[in-house]
């Protein structure tokens, strides 16, 4: 049986008194392509920021690429070896956020070279043929010496793709990366996701509020509902023939 990429093992997360996850359990295989659904205040951006180990949980395991992320500093309070091993893992995962986070003084070929060069250290020519062609994937071939003020929202949430794919992730987040995006400009987003879902053997996690879209493209649907993984399955089983009230309530907010 395939070992799973990404593996949460009772994890729980506090903010002070707020309990914001509860026991969450979770495996995604190395291909998987999984939507996280759920309303306001559920903890999907919690989950996600634990899995780009922006956050540490308060208790339970994750385990990413068979490298358990806190381990290190809990057992053997080794601090600067567990931040060693948090950076290489954070090395394998990409993140695209709801705001682009570009840096406005550089091209958008430059702001996708820059991590390759100056974080892995790799060869300036191999990195540009490989951001040309990521540019070139996300439909940008066009643009490679505009400035992210040049682009439209569209056009920058694209960048930020190609930026994080150039790093050759083995996982990608993406945490509602339409939600800031003018509705004429959701379309050529949710178009290039799909293409890499499609083609891609990456694992995906993605926070959405797009229910036809995750039905397209995911394999895996969690409802997240106060801090506990209520429904998971199919995207069909979830989205479509689920028995959950609260998921049904939350279902018929998003289709009016
Ligand atoms: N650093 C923090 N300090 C205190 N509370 C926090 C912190 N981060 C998140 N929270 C709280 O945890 C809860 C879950 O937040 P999270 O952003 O994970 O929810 P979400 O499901 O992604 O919500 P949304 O759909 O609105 O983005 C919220 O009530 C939030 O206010």
């Amino acid at each position: 049986m395939t070992e799973p990429i990404v593996r949460f093992q009772d994890v729980h997360k506090s903010f002070g008194d707020f309990d914001v996850l509860k026991g969450i359990n979770l495996d995604i295989k190395p291909a998987e392509k999984v939507a996280v659904i759920g309303p306001s205040g559920s903890g999907k951006t919690t989950i996600i920021r634990m899995l780009m180990t922006l956050e540490e949980p308060s208790s339970g395991d994750i385990i990413v690429d068979g490298k358990n992320l806190w381990k290190m500093k809990k057992k053997e309070k080794m601090v600067k070896a567990n931040e060693k091993h948090l950076r290489e893992v954070r090395g394998d995962i990409g993140m695209v956020f709801q705001h682009f986070n570009l840096f406005p003084h550089m091209t958008i070929l430059e702001n996708c070279m820059t991590a390759p060069i100056h974080v892995k250290k790799e060869n300036k020519e191999e990195v540009r043929d490989r951001s040309v062609k990521m540019l070139e994937r996300v439909g940008l071939g066009d643009k490679l010496d505009s400035y992210p003020n040049q682009l439209s929202g569209g056009q920058k949430q694209r960048v930020a793709m190609a930026r994080a794919l150039v790093m050759r992730p083995k996982i990608m987040l993406f945490d509602e990366v339409t939600s800031a995006l003018d509705p004429e400009l959701v379309g050529e987003v949710l178009e290039v996701i799909r293409d890499l879902a499609k083609h891609e053997d990456m694992a995906m996690v993605l926070v959405t509020h797009e229910m036809d879209f995750a039905l397209d493209i995911a394999d895996k649907v969690l409802f997240l509902d106060e801090g506990v993984i209520a429904e998971q399955g199919t995207a069909s089983e979830v989205i479509e023939h689920s028995e959950n009230e609260r998921l049904q309530g939350f279902l018929r907010r998003f289709r009016g």
